[in-house]
């Protein structure tokens, strides 16, 4: 138990904070465990409520990969993934809406309501907030050349229009966004929700980008823990994947903290979303937890 006193300091660790991000955009990507686990799924939403109630602006764009590939496998149809993206066709980019648009996006709005938190949800339909065009993935042939492969409706961001989310923030609201494009003739694509994260934090001017996964951070050896990084620098990226020491899906995340730091975004943080109340300990007090990537 707690002093008094002990719990007042606690308090005033986050003051500094508290007055460093006011008015201040932060840019969180709500994935893995905290999306399924009902208390981590409330730590996430109170976090983020408490955040805005002290003069923040969090913005949370969500993923929903598993219950994505759940639905197809109760369908009978087969996910499919090149590069760490999913193989999009017709069918599957039907359910691939209905399950981040419908269903994980409202999941998530309703939560942030009934905990005492103003939130809105937005596809990227919505004002048109995200204009995608259609992705390729680079693979190699038989021989090993370079070739782009068709992986039918996966979008990359083309163009993103922030009005919306400009309007909703200034009426107090917290924007819940779902990482769905639409392309020039109103076809819906599907993108990777990191990298609308990472786009997004750079369009919006953020100050962090926070990713939430189900690893304590980036490695240096995945099978020893106590071997994580708690500070990498943008220049080092490149050489930690070429070794293979980066791998697999940190890969996208830890580009896309780079883009965002290329593109102006201050800090970016890879945290573990398995931790009750992760995103309050990195953004509110003097022990960051997870990676930070920060600029070279
Ligand atoms: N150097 C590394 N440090 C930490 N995790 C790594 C590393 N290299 C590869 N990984 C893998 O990346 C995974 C995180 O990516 P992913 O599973 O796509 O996350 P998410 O589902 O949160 O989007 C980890 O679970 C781990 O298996
Ligand atoms: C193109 C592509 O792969 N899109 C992802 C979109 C959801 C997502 O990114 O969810 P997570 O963050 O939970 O992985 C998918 O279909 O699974």
């Amino acid at each position: 138990m707690y002093t008094p006193i002990e719990k007042a300091n606690i308090l005033m660790e986050a003051l500094p904070y508290i007055q460093m991000f006011h008015g201040k955009t932060i840019v969180i990507k709500y994935g893995g465990n905290a999306m399924i686990n009902d208390d981590l799924k409330k730590a996430v939403m109170n976090d983020v409520i408490l955040m805005k109630l002290v003069g923040m602006n969090p913005v949370l764009v969500h993923g929903g990969g598993p219950e994505i590939s759940q639905l197809l496998k109760r369908l009978d149809i087969k996910s499919c993934f090149v590069n760490g993206l999913r193989v999009t066709d017709e069918a599957t980019m039907e359910i691939v809406e209905m399950v981040l648009v419908g269903k994980v996006n409202k999941g998530i709005v309703a939560q942030i309501n009934q905990y005492g938190g103003k939130a809105v949800g937005l596809s990227g339909k919505d004002g048109q907030l995200i204009v995608a065009r259609k992705q390729f993935a680079i693979t190699a042939d038989a021989h090993g050349n370079e070739i782009e492969e068709d992986i039918g409706l996966v979008g990359e961001v083309e163009k993103l229009n922030t009005d919306i989310i400009d309007a909703i923030v200034e009426k107090g609201y917290i924007p819940v966004i779902a990482p769905i494009g639409v392309g020039v003739n109103g076809e819906s694509y599907n993108i990777n929700a990191d990298t609308v994260a990472g786009d997004l934090a750079v369009a919006l001017g953020a100050e962090k980008l926070v990713l939430l996964t189900d690893v304590e951070g980036i490695f240096t050896d995945v099978a020893d823990k106590s071997s994580i990084i708690s500070s990498l620098r943008s220049d080092e990226v490149d050489g930690l994947i070429k070794e293979g020491i980066i791998a697999g899906g940190m890969i996208p995340k830890v580009q896309c903290c780079v883009k965002a730091l290329e593109g102006g975004v201050k800090r970016t943080h890879i945290i573990d979303g398995r931790i009750p109340h992760s995103i309050l300990l990195e953004v509110f007090t003097n022990h960051g937890i997870g990676t930070m990537v920060e600029k070279a």
